[in-house]
């Protein structure tokens, strides 16, 4: 497969347009499939090559404008200033197009800082043509780039480049997309107020075995990855999503805010077909209603993140929709599945009295899945004792020597600075009850903060898939969780834990939150995406906090959390106790009120899937050496 992940090449759709002197495009060139290459000509000129399969165009890039708000969405516009030539890059994966944007300011800044060659240097020289992809970004040239940073202090820098977050090329486009841990655009690199100094990104790599499940999808395979809770397999999704094309990529989860984790939507909502009871030619119709059949016959690759809690039946019906809608007889219609989760987790939610049926069991599930990997490596937890006691509880085998480590953290004294322990609660009923308890019981009078929703009519749909709700109660005092990765490096990330200090003097009067990592940080609406039908997107501005007393053991699936104090006395289901006990970071950071070994429980049929894929040798380590080999070169980031 044609594609760099050194940022020097990609595969895309191109728009090229001539523009005349009021910015009005005079040519237009649509190249559907094209090849991009950022390269070098035989002056050391940085190059940007268009291949449309048949004949390259090459654009010099010296002095030029970057339009890069929609990179989340594999979006950028490059300008050429002097030829007055724009190349609109779109349906390009997120990441590969941030690694491009960003190799192309560094080594553009970098370049800046050697002798231009004249026209007449140049035809003196008599050198014979050339093109030689850009080598990847390395150390040297970010030192070089910041020598000239140091010497220059404006946006724009001395010999051409002019990064502007505004996008020319997307008309149609509403929103602005939301900033998120992941969006790294070249910009804020650049802007010398913001950032003093470039560096090259280095924290947050990908492992060895999450970079050969990302290699396996990358070959086309159908994948699904599986590991205990905290291997980082959300983590690896998100950087699965950015390194697809997003156009027909679609990204969902079983739950709401699984689906927000990943950036993308709810399985539901994706398959437009209600709750998936109705019979087969009835959901088929559903399916085909405009908007969401656009799903169904753009999608070419499936992301399912939570896949222990999507049922058998639903599962199958999905199935059978693709093929249907997609008239095509492979296996979900041809689309590739990329499905993840961890089976010993919450199970779907049964219907009445029946158990509910896992999705391995459903009658498609073997012939749609090719590959079946597993992340071994935790990376929520570093404490090796804990990570044992986990994956004891994981099996449903939980010894002496763990029950009494569990029943002594009910003496665990975790409260910090007035950050309480946020309580998990087996019922949701528990958790609203607690919360607005506690704030009432809090002295002051309370503010009120309103969401802003893009649709006020479609708030229900909002609901279901945001992270914070349309109307949040502070009080100083409140104990609140941020919902959003603010800043990674901080410590401010979705699930941090903190404490409302007080209010900002002032109209908004916004909160000013401790945190346990120690920052006391003044906290203002974000903004969250979230696609609808149709290709709509529905957003919702509130501010990045929920109460944080209590919150459900459901609610909590897929969450990291820093403190936490647990009641398991009411456990109803497999699998809760394990959910509930590996959101804690550290066994310092979690007490345990009631602990009872018997409400640890492993579902016995997930315990004989995952024994047979093993027995048959169908569960890979993730590190298997066919992958590893071109994951290496990707982990380089
Ligand atoms: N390669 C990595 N580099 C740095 N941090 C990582 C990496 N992989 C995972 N993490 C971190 O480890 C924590 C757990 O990751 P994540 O939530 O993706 O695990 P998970 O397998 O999805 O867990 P769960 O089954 O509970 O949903 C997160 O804080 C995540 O940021
Ligand atoms: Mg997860």
């Amino acid at each position: 497969m044609f594609q760099g992940d050194d940022g020097a090449q990609f595969q895309c759709s191109v728009v090229v347009e001539r523009l005349n002197s009021s910015g009005q495009a005079t040519k237009r060139q649509v190249i559907r499939k094209a090849a991009v290459l950022l390269g070098r000509n035989e002056f050391q000129e940085i190059i940007l090559r268009v291949h449309d399969g048949k004949v390259p165009q090459s654009y010099t890039l010296k002095e030029f404008q970057l339009f890069t708000r929609f990179v989340k969405d594999g979006k950028c516009t490059v300008k050429l200033l002097p030829e007055n030539i724009q190349v609109l890059i779109s349906d390009c994966p997120p990441h590969l197009l941030n690694i491009f944007l960003k190799t192309l300011s560094i080594k553009h800044q970098a370049w800046q800082t050697s002798k231009p060659v004249t026209d007449r240097e140049k035809l003196k020289a008599c050198l014979p043509r050339s093109f030689e992809t850009i080598s990847p970004l390395q150390q040297k040239d970010v030192q070089k780039a910041n020598e000239l940073r140091s010497k220059v202090n404006a946006p724009v820098l001395s010999r051409g480049l002019v990064v502007r977050t505004g996008n020319k090329m997307t008309g149609g486009e509403q929103v602005k997309r939301p900033r998120t841990d992941c969006d790294s655009s070249p910009l804020k690199a650049l802007h010398p107020s913001k950032k003093p100094s470039l560096s090259l990104p280095t924290a947050r790599k990908l492992n060895k075995e999450q970079a050969a499940v990302l290699s396996a999808v990358l070959s086309g395979k159908n994948v699904f990855f599986t590991g205990s809770a905290g291997t980082g397999k959300s983590f690896l999704l998100k950087r699965i999503v950015g390194s697809l094309p997003p156009k027909s990529t679609y990204a969902t989860a079983s739950t709401g805010v699984a689906a927000c984790h990943i950036g993308g939507t709810t399985l539901h909502n994706f398959a437009g077909i209600g709750s998936g009871s109705a019979p087969l030619e009835q959901c088929i119709e559903l399916a085909q209603r405009p908007g969401v059949l656009q799903h169904w016959t753009s999608c070419r690759h499936l992301i399912i993140d939570e896949i222990s809690m999507v049922e058998a039946q639903f599962f199958d019906k999905l199935e059978a929709i693709a093929r249907s809608l997609r008239r095509s007889t492979e296996p979900f219609g041809g689309i590739q599945l990329i499905v993840c989760g961890d089976f010993l987790q919450l199970p779907p939610v049964s219907k009445g009295k029946d158990k509910a049926t896992f999705c391995f069991q459903s009658r498609s599930w073997r012939k749609c899945i090719h590959l079946n990997m597993e992340l071994t490596e935790v990376r929520r937890q570093t404490d090796q004792s804990f990570i044992s006691l986990l994956q004891a509880v994981r099996v449903g085998r939980v010894t002496e020597e763990f029950t009494a480590k569990l029943m002594k953290s009910a003496y665990h004294k975790i409260e910090r600075d007035g950050i309480l322990a946020t309580r998990l609660c087996t019922h949701k009923d528990d958790v609203e009850l607690t919360n607005d308890n506690k704030l009432q019981q809090l002295p002051g009078s309370v503010r009120v903060f309103e969401a802003v929703d893009s649709d006020p009519a479609l708030v229900k749909t909002i609901d279901s898939q945001s992270p914070v709700s349309r109307l949040l109660q502070l009080k100083v005092g409140a104990q609140v969780m941020l919902t959003k990765n603010l800043d990674v490096q901080r410590g401010l990330v979705n699930g941090a834990r903190g404490v409302v200090v007080d209010f900002q003097p002032g109209k908004l009067g916004l909160p000013r939150v401790r945190f346990l990592c120690g920052t006391t940080e003044a906290l203002k609406p974000e903004r969250w995406m979230f696609k609808a039908g149709g290709g709509l997107y529905l957003s919702r501005q509130q501010l990045p906090l929920k109460l944080a007393w209590a919150i459900s053991i459901h609610k909590s699936q897929g969450m990291t959390l820093d403190c936490v104090e647990i009641s398991l006395a009411r456990v109803f289901e497999r699998g809760q106790a394990y959910v509930a006990l590996s959101r804690a970071k550290s066994l310092e950071g979690l007490r345990v009120m009631d602990f009872d070994p018997h409400v640890v429980r492993a579902d016995p049929d997930v315990l004989h899937f995952y024994s047979k894929l093993r027995k048959e040798r169908l569960l890979l380590q993730a590190s298997m050496n066919e992958f590893v080999g071109k994951s290496n070169k990707e982990n380089r980031w």
